[in-house]
């Protein structure tokens, strides 16, 4: 299992802190060698012996560039270093830089372009502007680009970009990934990303104050199935139907029956008809949402898919009144356009972009930061869905999900995922628990899905994706 530890992704600041911890304990210089020898040895398990340039910033992401160059060449290959800048004296990048004695050549688009292998070693953690022409200019020249930490032009907190990139084939990295590197757009520019152990005392990464997550198993525990399981233990997932988009409410209550809840009914009322030509195992209530509301069992609803505003203005507020756990998804983000307020009360939203911008305004490039405060604002888990959904907490908590695959990106597919978020909150999870928990099965069903499936594929894969994150999570 892993442990919430490893997963943490401190952003660039949050290493800073980790680094100014660090120095008492481990020299930076130690860290510095031991961050380069793995970024040399990277280099040579992903490529034969070739002529490599390695541009080195100022600060100590050029040390470790240093570093990394001196390896390469005791390893026989043939490594020339530009410097931006030289490293500012007395500290341990200008050591690193000391200790290099092999070919010193210009910071030049020809040089880059006369490499093989470019090994970027310009900025890495204190990147806090856009990179200049000049290094655009060098970057762009480069046939093939090896990062070392991120790649300089992505901000590693957000992965936003801060100028026009190239890709690199590979981004090494230390001690935990950082937010920039699951984010897109900066994400799809990293190539293959390695984490390597550089030394850095674990005791300290659990004293840094950051709160954000890669979202895998270990984060999480999803409850497993008992002898003594019953359906209301399972849990009892409900939602509510619409008259013009039945689909969608289908699709969300075979996600959470797949899923693994016990019972999961739909409150039809005029359509109850039509319903009951559906799935047997979905039960279909007619009678009016009031009445259905007295049953205490049924804590758990989900409303949006399939709603029109004007239906979810009529439910969702006797939800709320009902003090339901309410996830609000599709029309029920609709209903609030412009006006998220009208949301507080809900546990959870599940909005993709653009229902989150429709709610809160355009998220700009730091969509982790907006969905932290639009979950601080509303009292709610937001699930910003995308290639990267982050799940944040009220409290400050995120977690950032890489599992999932391209083949999620099909009509309904977010209507079944609001279903198996719904069964994990009535099972008994926590709100941020279980939509982080809803949203890693989810993408495992789609991993599991093949490459073109439709959203109903995805439902025969979700019990075997829960096992997954059971299994995982021991
Ligand atoms: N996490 C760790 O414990 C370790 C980190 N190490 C390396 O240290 C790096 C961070 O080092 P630094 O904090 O020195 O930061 P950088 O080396 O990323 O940047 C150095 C300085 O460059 C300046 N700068 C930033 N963006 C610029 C721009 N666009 N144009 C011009 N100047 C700019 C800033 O003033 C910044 O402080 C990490 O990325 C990593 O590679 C390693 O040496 C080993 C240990
Ligand atoms: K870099």
């Amino acid at each position: 299992m892993m442990h919430q530890r490893q997963l943490l992704l401190p952003s660039p600041s949050e290493c800073g802190e980790l680094d100014k911890r660090a120095a008492s304990i481990v020299p930076v210089s130690r860290l510095m060698e031991n961050a380069g020898r793995a970024v040399a040895r990277a280099v040579r398990q992903h490529a034969a012996p070739c002529r490599v340039l390695v541009l080195c910033g100022p600060g100590n992401n050029g040390g470790d560039g240093y570093v990394a160059a001196r390896h390469l060449m005791q390893a026989g290959w043939s490594v020339t270093v530009a410097a931006l800048a030289p490293p500012r004296a007395g500290g341990p990048a200008a050591e690193a830089a000391e200790k290099w004695t092999g070919p010193v050549v210009p910071f030049s688009a020809s040089e880059a372009g006369r490499a093989d292998i470019v090994i970027d070693a310009v900025f890495g953690a204190g990147q806090n502007r856009p990179p200049s022409a000049q290094i655009v200019t060098v970057l762009a020249a480069a046939r093939r680009i090896i990062a070392v930490d991120m790649l300089t032009g992505v901000d590693g907190a957000t992965g936003a970009l801060l100028c026009d990139l190239p890709a690199a084939e590979m981004t090494v990295t230390f001690v935990r990934l950082k937010p920039g590197h699951l984010l897109y757009p900066g994400r799809q520019y990293l190539g293959e990303v390695i984490c390597a152990d550089i030394g850095m005392p674990e005791a300290l990464i659990a004293e840094i104050s950051c709160l954000t997550w890669r979202n895998e198993p270990g984060l999480w525990r999803v409850p497993e199935m008992t002898a003594e399981s019953h359906k209301y233990t399972r849990g009892v997932v409900s939602l509510c139907a619409g008259a013009s988009m039945p689909g969608a409410a289908r699709l969300s209550a075979a996600g959470a029956r797949a899923s693994g809840a016990g019972l999961v009914r739909i409150s039809a009322g005029a359509q109850a008809a039509a319903f009951r030509l559906g799935p047997p195992g979905l039960i279909v209530d007619a009678e009016p949402l009031s009445e259905l509301l007295e049953d205490e069992r049924r804590k758990v609803w989900i409303c949006g898919p399939g709603l029109t505003t004007d239906e979810v203005g009529e439910v969702l507020p006797m939800l709320l009144d009902a003090a339901r756990t309410v996830v609000a998804d599709a029309g029920a983000l609709g209903w609030a356009a412009g006006k998220p307020e009208k949301l507080k009360g809900v546990a959870a939203i599940t909005p993709h972009l653009g229902e989150f911008t429709r709610l809160f305004g355009k998220p700009g490039s730091d969509r982790l930061g907006a969905a932290r405060e639009a979950a601080h604002l509303l009292g709610t888990v937001v699930v910003l869905k995308g290639p990267d959904t982050i799940v944040a907490a009220p409290d400050g908590r995120a977690a950032i999900n890489a599992h999932a695959s391209p083949a999620l990106a099909t009509a309904g597919s977010g209507d079944t995922l609001s279903g198996v978020i719904g069964t994990m909150l009535a099972a008994g999870m926590t709100t941020w628990d279980g939509c982080c928990a809803g949203v890693w099965i989810h993408g495992e069903a789609g991993l599991r899905s093949g490459a073109w499936p439709i959203a109903e594929n995805f439902d025969q894969h979700l019990g075997a994706a829960r096992d997954a994150a059971i299994q995982l999570g021991k």
